[in-house]
């Protein structure tokens, strides 16, 4: 087994007087996708921002490699449709990169063609593809995306995971995603985390899809639509781990945390 680039053991995070994460305990090792799902309000974002270091955990510990590097792929990013901003400023805010540097990175992304384009004027997919540039240009160890895909289309978002698959080989670098995309993410996910305030239950991605619950609700193809995940427990430690995703994730995040994060990135 590699040394983990990332290690969680026992972590908690209150938010005030919420428990956010609980007793979670995660190993991320080089080179493997890791999709996290679960239910609105379970952590998963919580579970992002404070693997970046945004947040502070209140009780366990996080051990990383020496000298990680991680890049984020936020949710959704939000430009004032005011502003003048070329996708290449872009890439040097907040921190300068060189010419060279920017359009390496926009290539790796799928975005090579963008980099005079207004970022207001791009597609969503292009958009993406500019965040996840963004999140390339300090050479990950571990990309970490939080919905990505959200608002593309069923194709958009496939195109988005293959590039991901894609940049993964190039870079050798772990990714770690939340989506709700099961049915699209499945196929690349070396392990599929389900959260609900703390690890309900992980495993291969085939583990999951063959089990009757997840066929019943989503076929064994990548074309239905995903409405529904449902499983259960084998274990009553916590009543809410028993739960039903629907999936309609609530988007109304904070947009200005999110480019907080994202540049947490660079320290
Ligand atoms: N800034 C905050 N202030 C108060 N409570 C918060 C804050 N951020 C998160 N929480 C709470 O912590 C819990 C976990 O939230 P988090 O956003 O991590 O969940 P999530 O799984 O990412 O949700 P979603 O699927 O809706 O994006 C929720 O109960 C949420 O209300």
């Amino acid at each position: 087994m590699p040394q983990p680039l990332i290690s969680l053991k026992d972590v908690c995070v209150h938010i005030g007087a919420k428990v956010a994460l609980h007793d979670v305990t995660l190993d991320l090792v080089p080179g493997e996708i890791v999709t996290i799902v679960g239910p609105n309000g379970s952590g998963k974002s919580t579970l992002l921002r404070t693997l970046v270091g945004a947040i502070k955990p209140t009780g366990g510990t996080i051990t990383k490699a020496p000298n990680l590097r991680i890049g984020y792929v936020p949710q959704k990013l939000h430009i004032d449709p005011t502003l003048p901003l070329t996708v290449r400023r872009f890439l040097s805010l907040p921190r300068r990169v060189t010419d060279a540097v920017a359009a390496k990175a926009l290539t790796d992304a799928g975005a090579g063609d963008l980099a005079k384009r207004q970022m207001t004027a791009l597609s969503g997919g292009q958009f993406q593809r500019v965040l996840l540039a963004r999140a390339l240009l300090n050479n990950p160890h571990i990309l970490i995306l939080d919905e990505a895909t959200q608002g593309l289309d069923q194709p958009g978002s496939a195109d988005f995971y293959a590039q991901i698959e894609q940049v993964r080989q190039q870079f050798g670098c772990a990714v770690l995603m939340v989506s709700h995309e099961l049915h699209v993410v499945m196929a690349a996910s070396d392990r599929v985390i389900c959260l609900n305030g703390h690890i309900c239950c992980e495993g291969a991605p085939e583990t999951v899809a063959s089990a009757p619950e997840y066929r019943a609700l989503f076929g064994s193809g990548t074309h239905g639509a995903l409405a529904l995940y449902r499983h259960q427990h084998s274990h009553t430690h916590d009543e809410s781990c028993a739960h039903e995703h629907t999936h309609d994730h609530d988007q109304s995040h904070d947009d200005a945390s999110h480019d907080a994060i994202a540049h947490e990135e660079h320290p």
